[in-house]
Parts: structure tokens; sequence; C-alpha cells
């Protein structure tokens, strides 16, 4: 049985999903002949209560370069950027689920992208498949993407519709693990705009800059707001969407109103809703936040990376639109 060393970084919500979710995998990891071996875990502080064992964890960072393979749930994007630019560099292979780093780092990040150094499915959707999804589209050519990217004002919206305060809601939200550690990220569109451009890099454009994507949020929007678009057979959700506008590619989130018969709307969980052709229409839901949820996400890549699978690649080269979006009225 051949040892698989992991160094994992960051031990929170995710990492430690990650870390118990390893340990119940082991039959599955041993009939593909390996033993997972976790070489340390990077956080910040010791003394939190969390399910790894003491011994493992650290404070300061640990010989990275003795893994063959490196998961990153720390968050933020200098950290986790400083920590992985030499491990990339010895040509040792990531696993993260760190939209905010790909999407802003993507300059450095890129080349190693191209290497199929980085695998990132839980990154978008976490354990729900849209990276992969997108990657069997590549097939046919996209027309238009509206995407629920963004767990926590998905929750907030529904807790919303059934009475409770936004307030509320939210603190629910950050207590369930759906949250990011800077929860502004999740209710000014921003974390939807990360996972947006990945999307966009995966399918349209290599290159495709976070600056492209306008972002709003949910902020402004009132207990009215909904109440009003249920009275016209609508819901409000945070969408991004990646559409022809002009003839040029455009990149937005904000609050939309969908007709309450679209898979979107009656989606209870994250959502992707893609027009390509040939193919036509497809659409795929699930959890999209949590640690349960991400840690499969990122079990799942491990696999694809012991099945010499690359990481996630971006597209080959930046086309422009077939024609006109569709886009859904913001609200
Ligand atoms: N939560 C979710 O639903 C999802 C999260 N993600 C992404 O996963 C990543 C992790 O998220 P999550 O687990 O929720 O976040 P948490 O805040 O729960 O966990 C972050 C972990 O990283 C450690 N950490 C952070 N910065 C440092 C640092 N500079 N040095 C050492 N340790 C550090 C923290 O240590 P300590 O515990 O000591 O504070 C903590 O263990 C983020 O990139 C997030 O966007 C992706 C999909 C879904
Ligand atoms: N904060 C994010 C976590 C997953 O990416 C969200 O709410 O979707």
């Amino acid at each position: 049985m051949e040892a698989l060393r992991i160094a994992l970084l960051g031990g929170g919500t995710v990492g430690s999903a990650f870390y118990t979710l390893v340990l119940e995998r082991l039959e599955d990891f041993r009939a593909l002949g390996v033993e997972p071996r976790f070489l340390g875990v990077l956080v910040r502080d010791r003394t939190k209560p969390r399910p790894i064992p003491q011994e493992l964890l650290h404070t300061e960072p640990f010989d990275l370069l003795e893994a063959d393979l490196v998961v990153e749930a720390l968050g933020g994007v200098e950290a986790p950027l400083r920590l992985l630019r030499p491990v990339l560099e010895a040509g040792i292979p990531v696993v993260t689920a760190n939209k905010a780093l790909l999407a802003e780092a993507w300059a450095e990040l890129c080349p190693f992208a191209e290497e199929g150094l980085l695998y990132h499915e839980a990154s978008v959707m976490a354990g729900t498949p849209a990276l992969s999804l997108l990657e069997t589209l590549r097939g046919s050519e996209l027309l238009e993407l509206h995407g629920i990217l963004n767990g926590t004002t998905l929750y907030i919206l529904q807790e919303m519709e059934r009475g409770r305060t936004y307030g509320e809601a939210l603190r629910e939200a950050q207590r369930l693990g759906f949250a990011e550690a800077d929860p502004t990220l999740d209710v000014e569109g921003i974390d939807a705009a990360h996972k947006l451009t990945l999307l966009a890099r995966l399918l349209i454009d290599p290159a495709f800059p976070f600056q492209g994507v306008e972002a709003r949020g949910i902020t402004a929007l009132t207990p009215e707001d909904l109440e009003r678009a249920r009275e016209k057979g609508e819901r409000v959700r945070l969408l991004a969407s990646l559409y022809g506008e002009g003839g040029r590619w455009r990149a937005r989130v904000a609050p939309a109103r969908l007709p309450e018969d679209h898979p979107l709307a009656q989606a209870k969980g994250n959502a992707l809703w893609v027009r390509t052709a040939p193919l036509g229409e497809v659409f795929v839901t699930g959890p999209g936040a949590g640690g349960g949820a991400t840690a499969s996400g990122l079990l799942a890549d491990l696999f694809r990376f012991l099945s010499g699978a690359p990481g996630h690649r971006p597209a080959p080269l930046a086309k422009g639109p077939l024609g006109e979006g569709r886009p859904f009225p913001e609200a």
C-alpha cells in the first residue's frame, strides 16, 4: 500500500469536514492502493475545538514540499498564495475550495492550472458538480448560463420568504457554516462574482477578469420586494449570469426576478442552468455550501487526482458569444 501524504491548510468548517470525510472513506482509498496520511493541518489557534488530533495542528507553516498533495481550505488570497506558490512551483498538485484566491490571483495561478496542477471542483457549488458539468458541456457552445451560486444568500432569501428577518437568517447561515469568514462577500454578491469568474474561464475565456463581473448583492432587498414578486408569480434570487449582449459577453451578479415555474426558481439548493448548442438546456441543483457538501467536492478532486486525471484546466481559447442571451429582469 502506497502512502498518500496530504498537507491540509485550514481546519475550520471545510478543513475539519474534509479531515473527517477522508477518515470515513479509508476503504475507498485502500481499494485504490493508497493509504492517506495527514502530514499536518495549518490553523491559527490550536486551542479551538475541532475533530483533528492536537499533534497534527500547526500554527506555523510546516514543510509542505514533503506532501504528495496539498489541500487548501484557509480562505483569503494573500496567505494561501504565499503558501501555495512554492508548492505549485515544485509541481505538487493543489486541491482548493478557495474561489476568492482563484478569481483574484489568476495571473499567478493560471500557468499552474494550465499544467493541470489545480483541482477546484469545490470552489463552485461545493460538491454539486459545476466545473465537471461545464467540462462536459465543452462538447457544445455556450449560449448563456444563469446560476444560484451562493448558498448564504439563497438561504437568507428562502428564510425571508418564510417570514424571518434578514439579520436572523444571516446569523443562522453563519451558524450552519455556509457564510464566508467575512459575510459581506456573500451578501454583496462578491462570492458569486468570484464563482462566475471561474465558470467563465472554464468555458469562454481563459483570462476572463474578475473585474469583468458586475456585482450587486441582496442587502437592499426588503421583505416587501419578495412579497411583491411572489404576488406576480415570481421568486427573487441572487443570480449569476453570463450571456451575450451586443456581440460581447456580459457577466453580472444581481438579484433577479424568476418566473416561479422556472427550475432555478424551484430549486431548493444552489443551481446552474445552462443553454448550449447543439446540446440544449442543462440544469443541475444541489447543496452549494457547508462543511460536508464542500468536503465532498474536495474528496472528489482527490479521487480525480488518484485516477490520474489532471486538475481543472481553463478554456483553451477565448470565444465571443454566438448570439444574444435572454437575461432575467433585475429585482
Ligand atoms: N464554508 C463553506 O460552505 C464553503 C467554503 N469554501 C471555501 O473554503 C475555504 C475555507 O472556508 P471555511 O472552512 O468555511 O472557513 P473557516 O473560517 O471556517 O476556516 C478557515 C481555517 O483556516 C485557518 N486559517 C485561516 N487563515 C489562516 C492563516 N493565515 N494561518 C493559519 N491558519 C489560517 C483557520 O484557523 P482557526 O480555525 O484556528 O481560526 C481555520 O481553521 C474558504 O476559501 C471558503 O471560501 C468553499 C465552499 C463552501
Ligand atoms: N459562502 C459560500 C460558501 C460556499 O461557497 C456560500 O454561501 O455559497
